[in-house]
């Protein structure tokens, strides 16, 4: 979308950009609450860790956040999908894109792990504890669709270590530097999911799970016992989990939806905004 200037007969176009306008700064619609009203969480400093089942709807609210994302002028997004279908309608939105490849997964997570180094370097040097948006500083985002095929499927032993402790490092560290973490995974399972990487989560989504226990796994150990198991989530309410937020309870939530139609609209105008610009003098 750009606003054409006036120009004299001979002129080069001139051509504002008046979008994007969002920014991960920003609170992320996710969807409803069981009362209708919406739902919004702010990641930048949090990250999010989504499990369930398969097919209950975990990569419609990834896909929801990579919209955002996409959109957002200030972020850049790092995306991995072993499937390469779920996220793979983003990756022109992102500056890499990796699928079933453990040695481009780790060099990847290797150069995030760089950045944030100098970004603390840099916070250091201003004494400084956490990046805000007047830094300039762009939100580097980082997705991964489902981290059990790079944790615990597909390559060595060594690589599958150095990958959940490359991955526990940024979402451990990454917070503070704008370097937020979406993770999701089809297997809660304690191997998986152990419970000092789970905790590094402010927040947390369980679509429906297989039973109490899985539940626990993603929302923390209790929760199922007081009422909140994404076990009891009708399996046809594809869409449907709880959330949980920092220091919250777990509410229900309706994830908003986008189709693969919508998901191509948006992200191609997404990349069309994003697009190299040249420099003029
Ligand atoms: N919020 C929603 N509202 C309505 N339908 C939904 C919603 N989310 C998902 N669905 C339906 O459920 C199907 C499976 O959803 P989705 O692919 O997001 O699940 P998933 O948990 O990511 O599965 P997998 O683990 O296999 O990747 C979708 O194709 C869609 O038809």
């Amino acid at each position: 979308m750009t606003i054409t200037t006036d120009r004299p007969v001979g002129a080069l176009e001139v051509s504002v950009p008046v979008a994007p306008s969002m920014s991960m700064f920003d609170p992320i619609y996710l969807g409803i609450d069981e009362f209708g009203a919406p739902v919004y969480i702010e990641v930048i400093y949090r990250n999010l860790l989504v499990g369930g089942e398969p097919g209950g709807g975990k990569s419609g609210l990834l896909n929801g956040i990579c919209a955002h994302a996409a959109y957002s002028a200030d972020t850049r997004l790092v995306l991995f999908d072993a499937k390469r279908v779920e996220l793979g309608l983003w990756r022109d939105c992102a500056d890499e894109f990796v699928g079933p490849n453990i040695k481009h997964a780790l060099s990847v997570l290797r150069r995030l792990a760089v950045v944030m180094d100098n970004r603390y370097a840099w916070l250091d040097a201003h004494q400084r504890r956490k990046i805000v948006p007047s830094d300039g500083l762009t939100v580097i985002t980082s997705v991964f669709d489902e981290i059990a095929f790079y944790s615990a499927t597909t390559g060595t032993k060594a690589e599958q270590e150095e990958f959940s402790s490359l991955l526990r490092d940024i979402v451990a560290r990454g917070r503070a530097c704008a370097m937020p973490v979406i993770a999701a995974t089809q297997r809660p399972s304690f191997d998986i999911i152990p419970t000092s990487l789970r905790d590094l989560f402010g927040f947390r989504a369980a679509f429906r799970c297989t039973t109490p226990n899985t539940s626990n796994i993603v929302l923390g150990h209790g929760w199922a016992e007081q009422g909140y198991s994404a076990n009891d989530i009708d399996p046809t309410n594809q869409g449907a989990a709880y959330l949980l937020a920092e220091d919250g309870t777990p509410r229900r939530i309706k994830v908003a939806y986008l189709d693969d139609a919508q998901i191509i609209d948006i992200a191609n105008h997404a990349a069309w905004i994003r697009r190299p610009q040249s420099v003029t003098a």
